[in-house]
């Protein structure tokens, strides 16, 4: 992988879901979409178990596993990821996002699975749906939750993903970046919204787009600050402006030692 990032590069979205539709098209070649549907509807219902811990009194933290991103290239060479998910655990996550994405971030379904047999977290499978055949293989991976990017869908769709979803019984973190995806959120019924400090466009970064935008989000909705933090500062802010959760990757994954950083954030949120 080519560690040197192009930052004006501003196709970089449509080509994740190019490639996402790729994966989509060979994963069928091997299970068909209906046989991966009934092999996910035949699971058990799940609960929604990502959704309640989020409501729990109290900033809530998702500590991510990622190896790599499209933005920093490898962020971190040493990738125990079996080790982190204790870390964070040890440290009081609430809930685990882990990219499943292989190109750009250097995850993988094999990875999830691994993490996903070691951990009682509730699991946010973070990939980039395009199909709903990604939503039955995040049911039969056991993910509590999968990614719906507001950039990559429209209303219909958003909301035909969140039927589904809703049938198996698992979350859906929809994420906007803008009022107008907030907007379509809401109305395709989206009741976890990540509003995303990183615009996927030019991948700059400003916690000052979550303010700007919590009043959007409706409050029976759970509003989850996504990326770009890196202090307690951060924490501080963002509980100000009224943050049920927050989702952080890079500043853990480069901790030597995640299990302070992630206590110390932990306790700017109190
Ligand atoms: O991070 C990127 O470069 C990126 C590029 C294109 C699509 C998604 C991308 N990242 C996903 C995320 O937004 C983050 O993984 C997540 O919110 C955590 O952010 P951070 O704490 O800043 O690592």
């Amino acid at each position: 992988m080519n560690n040197q990032i192009d930052r004006s590069v501003d196709v970089i979205l449509d080509e994740l879901a190019a490639y996402a539709k790729k994966r989509v098209k060979r994963a069928k070649e091997t299970v068909c979409l209906e046989e991966m549907r009934e092999k996910a509807m035949s699971l058990p219902r799940g609960d929604f178990y990502f959704r309640h811990v989020l409501e729990s009194p109290g900033m809530s933290f998702i500590c991510e596993i990622k190896k790599a991103s499209p933005s920093k290239g490898i962020i971190s060479e040493d990738f125990p990821y079996r080790k982190i998910v204790k870390e964070y655990e040890a440290a009081g996550a609430d809930c685990i996002s882990c990219l499943t994405e292989p190109k750009w971030f250097m995850g993988s379904d094999e990875i999830f699975c691994q993490i996903r047999s070691d951990t009682y977290l509730p699991m946010l499978r973070k990939d980039f749906t395009i199909d709903e055949y990604q939503l039955y293989e995040a049911k039969c991976m056991g993910a509590d939750a999968i990614l719906l990017i507001c950039a990559l869908l429209n209303t219909s769709a958003m909301a035909n993903f969140l039927d589904i979803c809703e049938e198996m019984g698992i979350c859906a973190l929809v994420e906007a970046h803008d009022e107008k995806e907030i907007e379509s959120a809401v109305s395709a019924g989206a009741r976890l919204i990540g509003v995303n400090n990183r615009n996927l466009k030019d991948f700059t970064v400003d916690l000052n787009n979550a303010a700007r935008l919590r009043d959007k989000v409706p409050p029976e909705a759970i509003f989850v600050a996504e990326s770009g933090v890196h202090s307690s500062a951060d924490i501080v802010f963002l509980k100000a402006i009224g943050a049920d959760a927050v989702l952080i990757g890079e500043s853990l994954m480069k901790a030597s030692d995640k299990k302070s950083v992630l206590e110390s954030f932990r306790r700017a949120a109190q």
